[in-house]
């Protein structure tokens, strides 16, 4: 039952549509273990700026309609339910990119031995597969991951990620190390063509750079 306090709060089809398009990524996103025990975060933006993002605590891989909810664009609940403890994060990049509609967070084993590997940053060049990124039309790009030091304290890595985001141009996501990793797209289905994109060359930079320090 809503308090009064939310009883306002209505619930879009839109809300419902977009709700169910987050529990089926973290369905996929589960069958490929990237967010074990209750890790990662999924949100979608409506189209009159709240936000559809999962509940705290709960397995990204197990969602029912009930465990998305509502917050505003500065990450309060609208619903009286607890959203991710890394709201910040969403709502940083849902302000900063206009165009973006959906961030998907995992928590896979190769970002976080991306992170192992690479101090700062990996760079992710002449892959025929980063044509799935947005505004790449040929292998022969270069693009940047920046890899962040992971912090209990979202406010202050957000302001991490934000003074980078300042700085760069054309971020596809960002790394957290010890950690999982952030992505986006002007859809689910594109957020999560570029998770899967990032998550296949990660495992690549892994093999060769893992292959050749032995
Ligand atoms: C299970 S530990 C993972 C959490 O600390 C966090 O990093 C995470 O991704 C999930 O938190 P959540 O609050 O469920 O969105
Ligand atoms: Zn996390």
């Amino acid at each position: 039952m809503q308090s009064a306090k939310y009883s306002m709060t209505s619930k879009t089809d839109e809300f419902f549509r977009k709700a169910e398009q987050l529990i089926a990524a973290g369905r996929f996103i589960d069958s490929k273990g990237w967010v074990p025990a209750t890790s990662g975060n999924f949100s979608a933006r409506l189209s009159d700026g709240n936000i559809a993002i999962t509940v705290s605590g709960r397995h990204k891989g197990r969602l029912e309609p009930d465990d998305i909810m509502l917050i505003d664009s500065r990450g309060q609940s609208l619903d009286g339910k607890k959203p991710s403890a890394e709201t910040l994060l969403h709502t940083s990049i849902y302000q900063r990119f206009p165009q973006v509609q959906a961030v998907l967070h995992p928590h896979s084993v190769n970002a976080t031995l991306t992170a192992r590997l690479f101090q700062h940053e990996i760079v992710l060049e002449d892959y025929e597969l980063l044509k799935a990124l947005p505004g790449i039309a040929t292998h022969e790009t270069r693009i940047v991951v920046p890899i962040f030091a992971n912090d209990q304290d979202i406010p202050r890595l957000a302001a991490r990620v934000e003074a980078y985001m300042d700085a760069h141009d054309d971020v596809h996501g960002y790394i957290i190390a010890g950690h999982g990793f952030y992505t986006w797209g002007a859809s689910v289905d594109d957020a999560l063509r570029h998770l899967e994109a990032l998550e296949f060359l990660f495992d690549i930079e892994i093999r060769l750079h893992g292959v050749t320090r032995l």
